[in-house]
């Protein structure tokens, strides 16, 4: 199947044919116990097994015929014209909180003296300060800060490649990261998409961009259908930003008319919209039951003089989904069955963060074994992957993939 737009994404469920992923690399050896807070992760994968799992998460997606792109070659084949490169390397850097000009430049000679591959992959794993120990001028804050280990910060997120932009229709987000930890991610994603020969060439509708003042992340954006998109109101995503993104979508003479905005509740636990709520087939989605509770929904739309209106969608979850998505029977999955203790545990994992690579067919992390069995029974087919060392960044198969053409249901 082939579109005449590299970006193609009108659901969440439609047949996947090509994604983006990030094979987890050396910025998870840079990961130290007094950085994983900042750095988002809670506890320190042993990369040697995340690349080995992450490896199958891929072959398991190839398997199903998709199209799997990796970031890092997407990045490195769109910086090949020397002035491209060289302003990547300008912004890098001057979004990497480096102030005085001598290090900065030590560190522009540094990166230049690197192919493209190197490049990339050194401005995604961290400089570590000993292995510059040349370097001729240290800076004040250098020195005064001798405990910190780093130069440059390591960008041990970019295996959930869901965040930092995100594919809605024929557009793109390019996010505005909720913490600065990740903001430096979505440069490489901007660069692509103006640069790579696969994207640059296609006027790509922005339909959000990085320099924006409040956040919005990826794991918050859900293609319910042509028609009608979820997003998060989350610990991630700001509700200003939602109301920009409706207007740009709107404008974008793309077939998107209504926006549900989901109040979530703001904690490192739920953090995104899909780390409570999927959607996996035509009427099936899974959730989180702590969402279906209190959990206030609001109906974003434009009226007849093009202007927005909100509304609080006063009913419960299963009453909107249905009268959005026009359908009559729905079901709710609650992770782990909505027990007290495995529901939880589940989710904390990722048992509601699935990936539907079709239509009934999702790819799920295999210690999410109570989820995983209530969704067979239910009818849905799962490919397993392995999860020991990928979900200790907090994300799962979803968080771990970003589409970008899927086919239409
Ligand atoms: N779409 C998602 N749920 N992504 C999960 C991202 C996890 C990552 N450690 C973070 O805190 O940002």
């Amino acid at each position: 199947m082939s579109y005449d737009n590299p970006l193609h994404v009108t659901s969440e469920i439609g047949r996947l044919v090509s994604v983006i992923l990030h094979r987890p690399s050396n910025e998870l050896e840079n990961l130290t116990p007094n950085l994983m807070e900042k750095l988002l992760f809670d506890e320190i994968p042993y990369l040697k097994e995340a690349i080995r799992e992450h490896d199958y998460f891929a072959k398991t997606l190839k398997n199903q015929g998709v199209e799997v792109l990796y970031l890092q070659d997407l990045a490195v084949e769109s910086i090949t014209d020397k002035k491209v490169r060289d302003n990547f390397i300008k912004d890098f850097l001057n979004e990497a909180r480096i102030y005085d000009v001598r290090m900065k430049y030590a560190l522009l000679e540094y990166f230049d003296s690197k192919d493209n591959g190197m490049l990339v992959r050194k401005m995604m794993s961290g400089i570590r300060k000993n292995e510059l120990p040349n370097i001729a001028y240290k800076s004040l804050a250098y020195l005064v800060d001798d405990t910190y280990p780093f130069i440059l910060d390591p960008m041990p997120n970019l295996y959930f490649t869901r965040d930092p932009a995100a594919a809605i229709g024929n557009g793109i987000t390019l996010n505005k990261m909720r913490t600065s930890t990740r903001n430096r991610e979505t440069l490489f994603m901007k660069y692509i998409i103006e640069n790579h020969p696969r994207f640059k060439d296609a006027d790509i509708p922005i339909l959000y961009n990085r320099n924006e003042k409040t956040s919005l992340e990826g794991g918050d954006t859900l293609v319910l259908n042509k028609n009608v998109l979820a997003i998060g109101i989350s610990e991630r995503s700001e509700a200003h930003s939602i109301e920009t993104l409706a207007h740009n979508i709107f404008n974008s003479g793309q077939s998107f008319h209504t926006i549900l905005a989901f109040n979530i509740p703001k904690k490192r636990a739920f953090m995104h919209l899909d780390t409570v709520f999927t959607m996996i087939d035509y009427n099936k989605f899974t959730i989180h039951h702590e969402i279906e509770g209190p959990l206030t929904v609001y109906s974003i739309t434009k009226d007849n003089n093009g202007n927005i209106k909100i509304s609080e969608e006063n009913a419960t979850l299963e009453d909107i989904l249905k009268k959005y998505l026009g359908l009559t029977d729905i079901k709710l999955i609650r992770c782990a069955g909505g027990d007290k203790i495995d529901g939880p545990r589940e989710q904390w994992n990722d048992g509601s963060n699935t990936l539907a690579i079709a239509p009934g067919e999702v790819v799920v992390y295999s210690r999410n074994y109570v989820t995983n069995r209530i969704l067979n029974e239910n009818g849905v087919k799962t490919h397993v992957i392995h999860s020991s060392e990928l979900s200790r960044g907090r994300g799962g198969p979803r968080c771990m993939s970003m589409p970008i053409v899927r086919e239409e249901i």
